[in-house]
């Protein structure tokens, strides 16, 4: 048999391999994931596969919480934020006797290939299942933006996108009033959301919990030079993970005698209709899960990197740190003048 013809063969045995593939959504939801989740669901349906959607994350998967998924059941989702089968964080999942359930309840429903869209948390549990022999794929789904492997995640344009809206909106008050504002954005452990909306909306300081230990008096000095430099406003966006935004602005205000505010933009950021990046890349990453499934990869994460979709082995993505681009930090304080 010609080699080409061999390679063919050997494909679609491993295709024969995996019969049903799973899908869930773990850890914080994110614009896009049901982009995703359609994806998957659509690809899988249309090599032949059977597709069983799982609820709750690692705690519906095990409490046994699985539907089977048609291609109707993901009809009209495309444009909704959220996600379709909800989330959840578990922590038995963490524990080894989690794990092994875990493993079982897939064995149990047939699910030999399983895609877990969801953040580092989510993929660590990936990890383990695959181990325990559930050839897994994730997909990287939060706002934070913050997985290694990859320049994108589902969710984040989105989301970054929805606060830059907002933070323009406390801009023209701020303005009107010739005041200091301080709008919180999401990021528990990632100052990219931070970043990003501090770049977009020409904010006078980013505070990220990369760079925590601020200097408070510096701040301070700051806020007056920039008042005597004729600016109108002084806008801070401060990262969730940093700490106590009203707190700040009473600190401000009492030190500067300016007036100042604080805006906490919660959890709108991760709602809403994901954007058009969002909802391609989301598409694009959904179906390529499953071509990973179907050519016998398991313990994989798929990425963007450099302008490319690409998968990485979970335990080397997980080893990748991510940094905050310095250059861009430096960039935003340049702009601030
Ligand atoms: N080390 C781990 N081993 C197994 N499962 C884990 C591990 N860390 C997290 N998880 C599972 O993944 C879920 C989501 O993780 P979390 O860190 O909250 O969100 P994200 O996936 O967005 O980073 C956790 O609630 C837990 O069920
Ligand atoms: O909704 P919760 O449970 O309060 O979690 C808030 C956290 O979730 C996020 O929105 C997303 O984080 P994950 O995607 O890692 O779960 C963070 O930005 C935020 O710090
Ligand atoms: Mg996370």
């Amino acid at each position: 048999m010609a080699e080409a013809d061999k390679l063919k063969k050997n494909l679609e045995e491993i295709e024969d391999n995996i019969r049903t593939i799973g899908v869930l959504t773990s850890g914080g939801d994110a614009p896009g994931m049901n982009a995703a989740i359609r994806a998957v669901t659509r690809t899988a349906l249309s090599k032949g596969l059977k597709v069983r959607g799982i609820r709750r994350g690692y705690h519906g998967l095990l409490r046994e919480e699985i539907i089977d998924l048609s291609a109707r059941d993901v009809s009209d989702t495309i444009q909704r934020g959220g996600t379709i089968l909800q989330t959840a964080r578990c922590q038995s999942m963490r524990t080894e006797e989690g794990q092994q359930k875990a493993a079982a309840i897939c064995k149990k429903y047939g699910i030999d290939g399983l895609v877990v869209i969801g953040g580092d948390g989510s993929f660590a549990g990936a990890q383990k299942l695959s181990h325990l022999g559930v050839n897994t794929i994730g997909l990287p789904g939060t706002i934070d933006l913050d997985i290694a492997c990859t320049d994108y995640t589902i969710g984040f344009d989105t989301a970054v996108n929805t606060a830059m809206e907002a933070i323009d909106k406390v801009r023209d008050t701020s303005t009107s009033h010739e005041r200091c504002s301080i709008i919180e954005v999401m990021g528990r452990d990632a100052g990219y959301l931070a970043l990003w909306c501090g770049i977009a909306n020409g904010a006078e300081r980013i505070l990220m919990p990369e760079e925590s230990d601020y200097d408070e008096g510096a701040l301070i000095e700051d806020i007056l030079a920039n008042k005597k430099r004729g600016k109108k406003n002084y806008i801070i966006i401060n990262a969730e993970g940093v700490g106590d935004s009203i707190n700040l602005a009473k600190k401000i205000e009492q030190a500067t005698g300016i007036e100042t505010r604080a805006t906490i933009l919660g959890h709108m950021q991760r709602g809403g209709s994901p954007t058009c990046k969002d909802r391609v890349y989301a598409s694009t990453m959904g179906a390529m899960a499953v071509e990973l499934l179907c050519a016998g990869k398991t313990n994989r994460i798929v990425g963007y990197k450099h302008g490319r979709f690409v998968d990485y082995d979970i335990e080397e993505a997980l080893a990748m740190k991510k940094e905050i681009p310095a250059h861009q930090y430096e960039i935003s304080k340049i702009l601030a003048i």
